[in-house]
């Protein structure tokens, strides 16, 4: 196989975590978990004040220019995390005081890792960062592809919205990585995985914690 292949397996075969996990399950039912949502959004907006400069040095280390990749560092993430607060106004405004404001365990575990894989060297960065737009592009698609998540779904709009923009995003990061993937031997790129994959448990986790933080 090769390293993209590879790269791609670790997602589809993550996929099932996913699909499992009490976030997605709640989006799958139109279940509207307001505290839920209003800790989600807080956290990933957390999230992305570090990991969009993150994601930008990873594409400077490279000296990378494609269009969707350098739209990603602005502020693309607003729109979804409005969908999400229409949604939990519109079930209980009044959760949003209760949520916590601590940077919650899996928002700091995956904001390390990408920084430990920063100081692993440029190409395990890369990978790390990977998993950012491709687990919602391709959970997304999935989801919506399927049947899964239909029109009359209060939550389609986000789906929709991740579908499109980290849909494309991947497309252009995996031409990136299969790139570079070839000027780094084969322990580099066995560490770039694991550095992939370790990412994209912590975006199952990331998702989870919102929910986990209900009681
Ligand atoms: C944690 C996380 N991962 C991914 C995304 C979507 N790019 C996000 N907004 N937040």
């Amino acid at each position: 196989m090769t390293f993209i292949e590879q790269f791609k397996k670790i997602m589809q075969d993550a996929l099932p975590t996913f699909l499992e996990n009490p976030f997605i399950k709640d989006c799958e039912a139109g279940r509207v978990d307001a505290r839920a949502l209003y800790t989600y959004i807080y956290q990933d907006n957390i999230y992305l004040d570090v990991y969009l400069p993150l994601f930008s040095k990873g594409l400077d280390n490279f000296d990378i220019n494609s269009e969707s990749l350098r739209q990603f560092e602005g502020d693309q993430e607003t729109e979804p995390h409005l969908m999400l607060q229409k949604l939990a106004d519109q079930k209980d405004p009044a959760a949003k005081k209760t949520i916590t404001k601590e940077w919650l365990p899996a928002t700091i575990g995956y904001l390390k890792h990408i920084q430990n894989s920063q100081q692993e060297g440029d190409f395990i960065f890369l990978c790390s960062l990977a998993a950012c737009p491709y687990v919602y592009g391709y959970l997304n698609e999935k989801m919506i592809e399927s049947g899964q998540i239909t029109e009359d779904n209060p939550y389609y709009p986000w789906f929709d919205f991740y579908k499109g923009t980290d849909g494309q995003l991947t497309v252009d990061f995996m031409k990136v990585l299969e790139e570079q993937a070839e000027k780094v031997d084969a322990d580099l790129q066995s560490r770039g995985l694991t550095a992939f994959y370790q990412a994209v448990q912590f975006e199952s986790d990331f998702f989870a914690q919102a929910v986990e933080d209900r009681a």
